[in-house]
């Protein structure tokens, strides 16, 4: 259990007064933010044991190095993306009205900790989310209720509340109390899943790889260069499927991952994703370019041929090429000093390995992290070349909403840092049901049965998460 004191004569009092007080001034909602340093405490199991009171409205992240892991439950303040044309910059400029009114209280744990906005955006948003997707809009972000985040083996944790002109001090300090009472602890037992799978549905194997050769016939007459294409993949169970094991499953089995999801009402989007989008850490930026696949070898021996035959690939490289180019030439816009590796390196994920060129840059002050994420998404490695062109393909010729799959998604803080990753290697989990995406970078000479294979690799860290032998 995490045990919190609480008392009426303390700074913290005073503080939520204050921020009721701006309320009353100002006429509108103030953010009053309560962090405090607590025991040692896994956020995975804060995450769990919030389902009771908070299913259906939590997040959960993890860095690729599991140095920084981030839940949040319950939505103290919701941001509406759902407007056409600039919702990121509408969200960027919504948290920075929030903050610069919000009252923070308690101790400040730096990077990640107190006040934070998570979310994410759907891919494009000219398609309107339908059936599947119609629970996440244009974009879902949210400051939770409560959030803890370890940082370098130190937790925190955050109760945010929403204080409104004309609010009782007295019943805002009972429901904080309340809060306080009530904060998800440790975890006796992980969850086991039960369901067994009763259906596995590939989308149209054959449809799709007739749009990969459309693809490759309009690339040959036109000026598109490259065009990442997605397919998905149905998973049927028994019974309602548990998120949280296959979160406990991605964990386990996706180290050197971004582990992340995001719960809208019933529906759960999670994933393992090798790609940052953006760290942003004070002024400077990282960020990742990510394309380029081979399967991994059965052993060290082959497994390091294949590395080495996917860098000296033609058709790899240059589908890596295009997505160094445009991170480049969109951070050097954003960047006072921005450092490009020449070549890529090969990273290795437990299924598949990728072409990877690591990109850091520092930024001017006033860069936010939406800025970023307005300028990058979506590079090739998940619209293709030239972008606009390329995503205008794309909604006309894939068959399937891709929701906030391939999309930015991950959290901002209120000291200017924030990180955010492309949620591929995902699912979309509604029930019983799972839908899984995979994509690939399809170029003028691709062919669609080895582009198909490459996507059936890319579903295999979703697939072995929810438990389906590969
Ligand atoms: C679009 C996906 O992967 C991208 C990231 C890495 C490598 C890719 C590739 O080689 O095609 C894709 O661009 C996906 O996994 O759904
Ligand atoms: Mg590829």
């Amino acid at each position: 259990m995490i045990v919190l004191t609480v008392s009426y004569e303390t700074e913290e009092y005073d503080e939520l007064l204050a921020a009721v007080q701006k309320a009353n001034k100002l006429r509108r909602n103030i953010l009053f933010s309560l962090t405090e340093r607590v025991g040692r405490t896994d956020p995975l199991s804060f995450y769990y044991r919030g389902q009771a009171q908070f299913s259906g409205a939590r997040f959960f992240w993890q860095n690729e190095t599991g140095n920084q892991i981030i839940a949040g439950l319950g939505q103290a303040v919701k941001i509406d993306a759902d407007k056409e044309g600039s919702r990121v910059k509408n969200v960027r400029n919504r948290w920075r009205e929030i903050l610069d009114t919000a009252v923070l209280s308690g101790v400040s744990g730096g990077e990640g900790t107190g006040p934070l906005l998570l979310g994410g955006f759907s891919f494009d948003p000219k398609t309107k989310p339908s059936g599947l997707w119609h629970r996440f809009g244009a974009g879902l972000f949210y400051i939770p209720a409560l959030s803890l985040t370890d940082f370098h083996g130190q937790t925190y944790l955050t109760i945010n509340l929403a204080c409104s002109a004309g609010d009782d001090p007295e019943k805002l300090m009972d429901r904080l109390q309340e809060m306080k009472k009530n904060i998800p602890g440790k975890l006796g037992t992980i969850p086991i899943s039960r369901e067994r799978l009763i259906e596995k549905k590939e989308k149209e194997p054959d449809e799709w790889k007739r749009t990969v050769q459309r693809a490759v016939y309009r690339m040959t007459a036109s000026d598109l260069d490259k065009i990442v294409l997605a397919r998905a993949l149905e998973l049927v169970f028994d019974d309602p499927i548990n998120s949280e094991s296959v979160m406990g499953r991605l964990r386990e089995q996706q180290k050197g991952n971004f582990i992340f999801s995001l719960e809208s009402s019933g529906d759960c989007f999670l994933g393992a994703t090798p790609e940052r989008l953006v760290r942003k850490r004070g002024n400077e930026l990282f960020s990742t370019c990510l394309a380029g696949s081979i399967i991994r070898g059965k052993d060290e021996a082959s497994d390091k041929l294949l590395g080495d035959e996917l860098l000296k690939d033609p058709k790899n490289r240059l589908e890596h090429q295009y997505v160094v180019s445009a991170i480049k030439e969109a951070l050097e816009r954003l960047c006072k000093s921005l450092s490009v590796p020449d070549e890529p390196i090969v990273m290795k994920n437990k299924h598949i390995q990728h072409l990877y060129t690591p990109v850091q840059g520092t930024c001017d002050p006033d860069v936010s992290v939406f800025d970023v994420i307005d300028r990058l998404h979506p590079t090739p490695a998940l619209g293709g070349v030239p972008t606009d062109k390329a995503v205008i393909w794309i909604r006309e010729n894939e068959k399937l909403e891709r929701g906030l799959y391939a999309s930015p998604i991950g959290w901002a803080d209120a000291f200017g840092n924030g990180e955010f990753a492309v949620g591929i290697r995902s699912a979309l989990i509604h029930g019983k049901k799972a839908t899984l995406f995979a994509g690939c970078g399809v170029l003028q000479d691709s062919i669609p049965e080895k582009e198909y294979e490459e996507t059936a690799v890319k579903f295999r860290p979703m697939l072995s998460a929810f438990g389906v032998k590969l």
